[in-house]
């Protein structure tokens, strides 16, 4: 049981695969009507727990379209009539899907009233929005827009069913205009929408209606291994090393070797030291402008400080590892944060490395100018990029908007270089070159603030080395990351609120996430 909710909360589905996964619900002999009303009931339910019928009674406006999520809408209006809330329905489209008809014949009967002109619906307590769910296939016109933007400006709690009307299920696009919903009830299984950033302001909070959809009809859809997957608490611990081994040493647990760092971004190298110390790797070296050694190393004592030669302006000019050491010494290396574009020949030799590579920041700069992502695709060891989307842009000019489908991008981009990419933002989506994907559902913009990102590389560089002798697919290594760092985002800002967490204070909510567990 516990299995198959993990499971079911890892899916992500497009329009397209979550009918056909209702399809294979209704050729096994399920009533549509009864999986409307049990649907529906379920929200009906979760309604009355949210904003109770009484002490005093409330008014309900049901916004009705013309397809089966205007029938979720009717069902659920036919139950609070019941419970005793007072209902107005908003019916605006001449022709309705049968189901829906009748739903709505009844209503009538019930004397509930119904408008189809939105001047006529009274000022309510919420609002439930039935409009459109995954059936939305164009854009919203005339009296609906102006409809839905008259409504959005009424400022009433709205409670959405399956998505808020207008968003575009698979890219979350807001195709004309769209209900900004308050709350949003996802029916059976995760939309795509809802990872993708352009729809986040739309969603308010959003719930996972479990109607109990058999994991096989979701296997027979999607396949054993679902391309698009959730990042969640159990897959992200799954990957963490985690108990460690009684018997061990420092070397067993990982070297990851830290480029970072420059006379202009000191600060930078400390905080992505810092992100690598939570990781619990075993051995730390990080490679700065001599300059910055000793603050290094007041920072962070139990690290190896490599002083590196500088150029005029304070940035490492050249890789000057101690004796009897070379690139092949470490189990990962991450390069980047606060390096400055001066660092050019320092990215060229790390690319030459045996091992799995991370490359950030600067890095990434450096990388798109020298216009030399192809040649990622003959490195023998990982690679991962981890840019924000201006970063993105510079490396992959060629493709699309990545605003528009986030996640499309990042696949496309991980599969014309080879390496596998964490493409920032607040769901983060990390592709690896064979197109299979994580989302991280859960963020926080408290972490929109400079110096997070370096936290994260230094964290994901020490999980890389930690990892480097397990057989642990690098991209379920890069979620576990990506989910650990903004969970401790999460953790600070409820203690700190949105605006305490600096990215110091975020490196010292590592442990304190895993602690809680
Ligand atoms: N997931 C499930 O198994 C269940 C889903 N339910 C609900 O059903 C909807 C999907 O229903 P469907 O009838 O296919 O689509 P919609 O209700 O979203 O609406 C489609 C309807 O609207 C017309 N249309 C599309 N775009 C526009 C537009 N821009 N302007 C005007 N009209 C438009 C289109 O032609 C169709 O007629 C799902 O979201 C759930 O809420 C079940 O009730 C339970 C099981
Ligand atoms: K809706």
């Amino acid at each position: 049981m516990q299995d198959r909710q993990e499971k079911i909360s890892q899916v992500v589905v497009t329009a397209a695969q979550m009918r056909d996964i209702e399809q294979q619900i209704f050729a096994a002999g399920m009533p549509v009507v009864a999986l409307m009303e049990k649907v529906a009931g379920l929200i009906a339910r979760r309604v009355q727990d949210l904003i109770p019928p009484t002490p005093l009674k409330k008014r309900v406006g049901i916004l009705v379209g013309p397809g089966h999520n205007g029938g979720d809408a009717l069902v659920v209006a036919r139950e609070l009539y019941f419970r005793g809330y007072e209902i107005w329905i908003y019916s605006p489209f001449e022709k309705l899907k049968e189901l829906t008809t009748q739903h709505l014949q009844y209503a009538q009967s019930l004397g509930i009233p119904c408008y189809s002109a939105i001047e006529e619906l009274p000022d309510c307590d919420f609002l439930i929005d039935g409009l459109f769910g995954f059936g939305l296939e164009r854009t919203i016109t005339d009296a609906i827009a102006t409809a839905i933007n008259e409504l959005n400006e009424r400022n009433q709690p709205i409670f959405s069913i399956d998505l808020p009307s207008g968003i575009h299920t698979d890219t979350g696009e807001v195709l004309g205009t769209a209900i900004r919903a308050t709350h949003t009830f996802c029916l059976g299984l995760w939309k795509l929408a809802f990872l993708q950033d352009q729809a986040l302001d739309y969603f308010g909070k959003v719930e996972l209606i479990d109607f109990d959809i058999p994991l096989a009809d979701v296997q027979a859809v999607l396949g054993e291994v679902p391309k698009i997957k959730r990042i969640t608490k159990v897959t992200a611990l799954s990957t963490l090393p985690l108990p460690r081994p009684p018997v061990t040493h420092k070397y067993k647990e990982g070297h990851l070797l830290l480029v970072c760092g420059s006379r202009r971004y000191a600060g930078g190298a400390i905080l992505t030291g810092l992100g690598a110390r939570a990781s619990g790797v075993g051995m730390l070296s990080i490679a700065v402008p001599e300059s910055l050694k000793y603050l290094l190393v007041s920072h962070l004592p139990e690290a190896l400080i490599i002083g590196c030669p500088e150029t005029e302006t304070g940035a490492i000019s050249q890789l000057q590892l101690p004796e009897k050491t070379d690139l092949s010494s470490f189990s990962a290396i991450a390069i980047g944060p606060g390096l400055t574009k001066d660092s050019t020949p320092i990215v060229q030799a790390v690319m030459k490395s045996p091992e799995p590579l991370l490359l950030d920041a600067d890095a990434l700069n450096i990388l798109a100018q020298l216009g030399t992502i192809p040649t990622l695709q003959q490195r023998q060891a990982a690679t991962v990029l981890t840019p924000h989307t201006g970063e993105f842009q510079r490396l992959f000019p060629d493709i699309a908007d990545v605003k528009a489908d986030k996640i499309k991008a990042v696949q496309a981009a991980a599969s014309q270089c080879g390496a596998t990419i964490l493409l920032k933002g607040a769901r983060t989506a990390i592709s690896n070159p064979q197109g299979a994907v994580w989302i991280n559902p859960e963020s926080t913009p408290a972490l929109a603030r400079g110096g997070s990102g370096d936290v994260l590389t230094g964290l994901l560089g020490g999980l890389l080395a930690q990892a480097a002798t397990k057989q642990i697919p690098i991209e379920d290594i890069v979620a576990t990351a990506a989910w650990w760092h903004s969970q401790a985002g999460i953790l600070a800002a409820q203690e700190r609120t949105e605006l305490g967490v600096d990215a110091f204070t975020l490196t010292q909510y590592l442990m304190p996430v895993l602690k809680q567990i």
